[in-house]
């Protein structure tokens, strides 16, 4: 494993106590964690555990009901999500924000110029242009520079995922939030997708959701394990699985 040690700087991530409740349900609760700058970090546990709801508390979409949020030590626990953005955070999403009837350069494109809409009529590329040069750099990184020219809606899920996960870092972000990158990729996608993310910068701060166990222990440098709102397990990838909690959800068939 990799030292992600580092007393004199603070961690990328500090969580004091965090809950959220919708109404009267705890969806997170208590949840106290530090991620290190430069960790990767994955967040497992079984379907309704709060792993989402964490997320977005963390990147402001839902904030906190309770508890504080640090990022490289300030406090952003009530600050909204764009702020949270240009402090570096990044994310990509469960369900895929890609613009069809884009092509992967245009979207890559609209990612680096910031923009959250599809508005490339505004802003069309222009040879010389910075952000298109950051665009293609971002797509070598990704390993598509060959699907440049093709509209995203004809790529395999694989493909689309590794889209998206360049245009959440074409925006350089410090802190990667990455919801469930394994989700819908067959078998034969997902060594793509783990060459891919073990080829992200190593300063990059990595945390992960992801139902996949072994997509999350083979790139996470620390595992955590939500149940119920709560954290139920921290450990190493390589004994997590010894756990008897993480035994009991994984071998015990609260697992999908
Ligand atoms: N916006 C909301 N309003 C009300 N309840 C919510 C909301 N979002 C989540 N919940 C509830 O909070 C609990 C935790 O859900 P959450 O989606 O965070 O779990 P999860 O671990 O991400 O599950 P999954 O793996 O299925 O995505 C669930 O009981 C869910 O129904």
């Amino acid at each position: 494993m990799r030292s992600v040690q580092n007393t004199a700087a603070p961690p990328a991530l500090d969580l004091r106590a965090v809950g959220r409740t919708f109404g009267s349900l705890r969806a997170v609760a208590d949840v106290t964690l530090a991620i290190a700058s430069g960790e990767r970090r994955a967040i497992l546990g079984p379907n309704g555990a709060g792993k989402t709801t964490l997320f977005n508390t963390l990147l402001g979409d839902f904030p906190p009901t309770s508890g504080t949020i640090s990022l490289f030590g300030e406090d952003i626990t009530r600050m909204r999500p764009q702020h949270r953005i240009r402090r570096g955070m990044g994310r990509t999403y469960q369900t895929s924000l890609l613009f069809d009837g884009l092509n992967v350069e245009e979207n890559l494109y609209l990612a680096v110029r910031g923009m959250r809409t599809n508005r490339l009529s505004l802003l069309r590329p222009r040879r010389g242009d910075v952000a298109l040069a950051q665009a293609r750099a971002t797509a070598e990184r990704m390993r598509i520079s060959h699907l440049l020219s093709r509209d995203v809606s004809d790529l395999s899920h694989g493909q689309r995922r590794q889209v998206e996960i360049g245009m959440a870092l074409a925006a350089e972000p410090k802190v990667l939030m990455l919801d469930e990158p394994a989700a819908g990729l067959s078998a034969a996608e997902r060594p793509e997708l783990n060459r891919i993310l073990a080829g992200l910068p190593r300063d990059l701060t990595l945390v992960l959701i992801e139902h996949d166990m072994d997509v999350a222990l083979r790139n996470a440098d620390m595992v955590t394990v939500m149940k119920d709102g709560r954290v139920v397990a921290e450990d190493l990838p390589g004994r997590i699985s010894d756990n008897a909690v993480v035994r009991e959800i994984y071998l015990g068939g609260g697992h999908h």
